[in-house]
């Protein structure tokens, strides 16, 4: 098994469960050719602009997906760590607005932009499965996001042609690879990995592994709309990544 699949969730437990039922989404999702170009710095930067643009309209509908999941916590221990993700995504959209000034995007800007269709489609859908559901249902569709981004870093870290003197995109890189990051999204593999046993997840795993695997290809539509907006300076990067 290769090294950055064994960091998150157990062995048996529901996290890998439902990521090994979905291997071709994941890999599609996980290893994008979106996320080739961050790792040897090739990505066009229109791309990446149209994509961090998104993110950060995404992160404050993650936010309230999270706030919803301190509504339905299992516990009030649950609800302090909730609370604290929270504060850790809105503190990732400094990061965004960041790249965005140096730009010269302002904030106002990046605000006033209207969200995609990639990122309604996620983050509603995300919002829906925590209203409809519970929990577990919540913490199943969050889960590719916020477990998904740290096997990303592993993967960029471990690829051979990661550029990693002088990549513009370092910082992306450095804010998941960062091991406070890294414990975070082991903390959220193994609270699935709880909530299966606490929660019946082997009853529900049907609809809970439907719910894994669309959150996981809207993850990878997501990467996709950046490569779309770029599609003018697209033509040789697509021919070096396939
Ligand atoms: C499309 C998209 N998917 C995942 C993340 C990563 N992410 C979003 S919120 C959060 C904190 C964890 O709860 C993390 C890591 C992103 N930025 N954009």
């Amino acid at each position: 098994m290769e090294s950055w699949t064994e960091g998150f969730g157990k062995k048996g437990g529901l996290y890998r469960r439902l990521r090994d039922a979905c291997a071709a989404d994941w890999q599609a999702y996980t290893w994008h050719p979106f996320v080739h170009g961050l790792s040897d710095g090739t990505l066009p930067l229109p791309a990446f602009r149209r994509y961090l643009i998104q993110d950060y309209l995404f992160l404050i509908h993650f936010a309230r997906a999270k706030a919803l999941a301190v509504f339905k916590a299992e516990s009030i221990e649950a609800m302090r760590d909730k609370t604290e993700a929270i504060r850790a995504i809105l503190a990732e959209t400094t990061m965004h607005l960041r790249y965005c000034e140096s730009w010269g995007i302002p904030e106002a800007e990046v605000r006033a932009t209207p969200e995609s269709a990639e990122t309604v489609s996620y983050t509603r859908y995300v919002i829906d499965r925590g209203l409809a559901g519970d929990i577990l249902d919540l913490e199943v569709a969050l889960a590719p996001c916020t477990v998904g981004y740290g096997e990303v870093a592993l993967r960029i870290l471990a690829d051979p042609n990661r550029r990693a003197e002088g990549n513009p995109y370092q910082s992306w890189i450095d804010t998941y690879a960062d091991p406070g990051y890294q414990a975070m999204a082991k903390a959220a593999a193994a609270r699935i990995d709880a909530l299966g046993e606490s929660h019946g997840g082997q009853a529900r795993f049907a609809t809970l592994s439907a719910t894994f695997a669309e959150a996981a290809r809207l993850e990878a539509r997501f990467w996709q709309q950046g490569l779309d907006a770029a599609e003018g300076h697209m033509a040789a990067y697509e021919k070096a990544h396939g």
